[in-house]
């Protein structure tokens, strides 16, 4: 599929990016795994929704993968330099060893305070504070301005609020902005060509400055930190967002043959931006859509919050592992809506996959893959496969109440080695977000004239598939909750 391909959405006669989407209830209809053979040009491609085949891609339990992430994929999260995300064997190992450690308690408590701060911002600068009732036309502005803010400040240390954003020294643009403008427009900044570049229509000019300065304001970070932690005694440095803890792990490695470059720490915090604030903020407005129409499920994570929160005081970090059911809420709406909808390998040399023979058979098949076939793991298809849920087409947490920390059928933020290293960065904010959110207010969806509560279903928990997934436009009510 090609870029004109892509951004055709699918029909009989043509495969866009929506195709494993629209296609869901037919494609795995008699087998787990199959392959696509293009009709005029391109090589063969294999998908599967098998779990035990996606052990075997994403190498869990192997020190050395034979499958490698196709470069295309992971593009986008080069833009700054190379990264945790885009390399692989022993660079990765370098990449991982340093940006690792920034990940720990101090990072999710950071995240857990800043979210609770933004939330109370939101609803001040929103204009909520005194209302009993609210509606929200598109509650997606609201999830991206809230993961931004969050990423801002607990990933990269900017002092970003809800309603003042910081000021780019030397430049007119806010680093608010700068960042906002890359991550929408990453495509043109990678793919237009020079020559459409030059062009002079304000949108280009603006969205190479933002790329420009948000990079320039990212090298004098480095520079500061490092004059900061070259300043303290070791142990006394107290900045503990990610940009900071890691320019700290890459300044106390004494063998400096395995530090990281200045291009490369600001690869590494960019790719927090760029992994972690689409998929975030799709997946707490999904939540929050899904929990909208399945009013017994708020009303359970309600009941869990108040028993363990109660009314008036401040969430704390320290209850996280007490609110599974809001953990439970978000989690099952990545099932249906994963934001990483496919993981994207391929072999680096020949490889013989082995396929489980369909459901209620024993055994397995032979699968021999020619080095370099494109190997799709299918995060819809798995994550609604029956052999693994029942009902899977239902919103129902209740799947993950007694979920062990460990299991591997949850799979939205991938497994083994190479899974998602913000999972709990994303999970913490999900938690303190959705504790003070569903304490406040009650969800419901903001019906158009005459529309039931059944066609807003059709029209809002469909999937919007483009770089990442999410469903369409979420309009909701929110009403203010009687405190006893
Ligand atoms: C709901 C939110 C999120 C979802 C669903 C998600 C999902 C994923 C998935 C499926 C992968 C594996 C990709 C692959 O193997 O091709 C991944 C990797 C990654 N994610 Fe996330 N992610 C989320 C939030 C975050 C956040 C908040 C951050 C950073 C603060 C982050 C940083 C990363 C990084 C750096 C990797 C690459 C890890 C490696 O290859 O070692 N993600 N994510």
């Amino acid at each position: 599929m090609g870029p004109i391909g892509a951004s055709i959405k699918t029909r009989w006669w043509q495969v866009g990016l929506d195709f494993t989407w629209e296609r869901r209830q037919e494609l795995y209809r008699n087998h787990e795994t199959i392959s696509s053979i293009p009709w005029l040009f391109g090589a063969p491609v294999l998908y599967t929704t098998n779990i035990d085949v996606m052990r075997q891609i994403i190498s869990v339990g192997q020190t050395r993968s034979t499958f490698i992430k196709s470069p295309e994929s992971v593009v986008g999260g080069g833009l700054y330099g190379e990264n945790v995300l885009t390399t692989e064997g022993n660079e990765w190992r370098k990449h991982r060893r340093i940006v690792g450690p920034a990940f720990g308690n101090s990072l999710y408590q950071l995240v857990w305070d800043q979210s609770l701060q933004t939330y109370r911002d939101m609803v001040a600068g929103e204009g909520w504070s005194g209302k009993k009732s609210v509606e929200v036309p598109t509650l997606q502005d609201a999830t991206f301005k809230f993961a931004l803010i969050v990423l801002g400040v607990c990933a990269f240390g900017f002092d970003f609020n809800w309603a003042s954003p910081l000021a780019s020294p030397g430049g007119d643009m806010s680093v608010q902005e700068a960042m906002r403008t890359v991550i929408d427009k990453w495509i043109f900044i990678i793919f237009a060509p020079g020559w459409l570049k030059s062009l002079p229509f304000p949108s280009f000019k603006h969205t190479l400055k933002a790329y420009a300065q948000l990079e320039c304001f990212m090298q004098e970070q480095v520079k500061l930190r490092r004059e900061e932690i070259r300043g303290h005694a070791a142990g006394e440095y107290k900045r503990k967002d990610a940009f900071s803890m890691l320019v700290q792990a890459n300044e106390s490695d004494e063998n400096a043959k395995n530090n990281l470059s200045d291009r490369d720490l600001i690869g590494n915090v960019f790719v927090m931006l760029f992994a972690g604030h689409e998929t975030t903020a799709h997946t707490l407005a999904a939540t929050l859509a899904l929990l909208a129409v399945t009013l017994d499920a708020q009303d359970e994570v309600l009941q869990q919050i108040i028993d363990v929160v109660g009314w008036d005081r401040d969430p704390e970090f320290g209850d996280y592992h007490n609110l599974n059911k809001a953990l439970a809420a978000f989690y099952e709406a990545l099932r249906l809506f994963p934001a990483a909808y496919m993981l994207v390998r391929e072999p680096n040399k020949d490889f013989v996959l082995d396929i489980p023979n369909p459901r209620g058979q024993e055994g397995t098949q032979p699968c021999p893959l020619p080095k370099g076939t494109w190997t799709l793991i299918d995060m819809i298809g798995l994550q609604r496969n029956p052999r693994y849920f029942e009902d899977p087409e239902e919103y129902r947490p209740s799947r993950w109440h007694t979920m062990p920390n460990d299991s591997e059928l949850f799979t939205g933020f991938s497994i083994g080695s190479r899974a998602c290293i913000g999972r709990k960065f994303a999970t913490t904010e999900a938690i303190a977000f959705l504790t003070m959110f569903l304490r406040d207010w009650k969800v419901e969806p903001l019906l158009q004239a005459g529309e039931t509560v059944d066609s807003w279903k059709k029209r809002v928990l469909d999937a919007n598939v483009q770089f990442t997934l999410s469903c369409n436009t979420v309009p909701v009510r929110f009403t203010r909750r009687e405190r006893p």
